[in-house]
């Protein structure tokens, strides 16, 4: 079964006087994985828990499997929750009970499963996410990196549709965060879910989502095909993809004119500017381990984007094009007809997911 989809509209959040964001609309689309990036503090975690109710934006509409979350009984609303997965920043684990029962816990609260049945599950779940044999240890007695694989595997327990994950990378290092990345894709790859990740993990952001969205400002940038984000020449989004301190995101989120004039004569000068170096275009996404199922969202997504084509920014097009060449070049100059016959297979394995 594919994930479902979630639809955004004109979604406005404020605490007080504080504006939060403003007209976010966005779809995250069903069965896909989809990221959204943003400096620190311009709401992405809000965001999140807007998506299941945690959080009630004043104004707007979240229509999931056909419910508007905004606006339906608290009786519709414990339904549709039933579809999400969640993954918080710190796992969220009990830190009495030990891996199995934090993971058997959803099971345990929400069905009438057996015991046994409750075991199979959950075992299944730990292999999933890596942790198989760890069942014994307490949260307190295991790495960050564990943890979040364990609360990765309790969001997976009711087999959700949709998979929200804050941050997966939050205080795990470069290795560990693309170990999380590849277990993220295969469980896409596995169960079909629609996920959408939070972070400001560039790594991650260039090669994990089919689809990126950026808040900054109180608005969203843009959301769309990953071609897009990663070939724009909006200035925050090229600061932010090559964390440089040169562009219009500052130490406390926002600079003006005379700051950014004043720091780009710096750099001019000689001066680093921080960050990576430049890294121009699209590098290749992530696959699913070999051995997993094909990711069936690589040829929905070809299809879905094949349809927007003409919608999207020049270089956005130029790239999708570049990496459907390739996928062809890969699979020795196969025809859109092949392409059709043989659908995801060849899909998965060009460059071109
Ligand atoms: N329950 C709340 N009540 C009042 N203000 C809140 C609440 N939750 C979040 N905020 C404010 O909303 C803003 C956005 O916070 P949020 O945690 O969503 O940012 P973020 O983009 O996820 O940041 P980070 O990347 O640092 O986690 C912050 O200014 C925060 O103080």
């Amino acid at each position: 079964m594919v994930g479902v989809e979630v639809s955004v509209e004109g979604l406005t959040k404020s605490f007080g006087s504080q504006r939060i964001w403003q007209d976010v609309t966005l779809t995250l689309p069903s069965g896909e994985v989809s990221a959204l990036l943003g400096p620190s503090g311009t709401g992405k975690s809000v965001f999140l828990k807007s998506l299941i109710g945690l959080l009630r934006p004043e104004q707007g509409s979240i229509v999931i499997d056909g419910t508007n979350i905004l606006e339906c009984s608290s009786k519709e609303l414990y339904e549709i929750r039933k579809l999400f997965g969640v993954l918080f920043q710190d796992g969220a684990l009990f830190g009495s009970m030990n891996l199995f029962d934090n993971v058997a816990f959803p099971l345990r609260e929400h069905t009438k499963k057996s015991e046994s049945d409750i075991r199979k599950i959950v075992m299944e779940k730990m292999e999933l996410v890596g942790l198989l044999g760890a069942e014994e240890k307490l949260p307190g007695e295991i790495s960050g990196g564990m943890r979040k694989r364990a609360g990765l595997a309790r969001a997976l327990v009711l087999d959700p549709q949709i998979i929200l994950v804050d941050e997966p990378d939050s205080g795990l290092d470069p290795v560990r965060t693309t170990y999380i990345s590849q277990t993220l894709i295969d469980i896409n790859a596995e169960i079909d879910a629609t996920i959408l990740i939070v972070s400001h993990n560039i790594n991650l952001a260039r090669t994990v989502p089919d689809n990126i969205g950026m808040l900054f400002r109180r608005h969203l940038v843009m959301f769309g095909p990953r071609e897009v984000l990663l070939t724009s020449e909006e200035p925050v989004v090229k600061q932010f993809l090559n964390g440089t301190m040169i562009g219009p995101i500052g130490m406390s989120e926002e600079k003006d004119e005379a700051q950014m004039a004043q720091e780009q004569a710096m750099v001019d000068a000689g001066h680093h500017a921080g960050g990576v170096d430049d890294v121009e275009g699209i590098v290749p996404q992530m696959k699913a381990t070999p051995g997993m199922p094909f990711r069936q969202a690589v040829a929905r997504r070809q299809e879905r984007v094949r349809h927007i084509m003409h919608m999207l920014p020049e270089n956005a097009q130029i790239a999708i094009h570049q990496s459907l060449g390739a996928s062809r070049l890969d699979e020795g100059y196969l025809t859109d007809v092949d392409q059709l016959t043989y659908g995801t297979a060849i899909f998965e394995r060009g460059v071109a997911q």
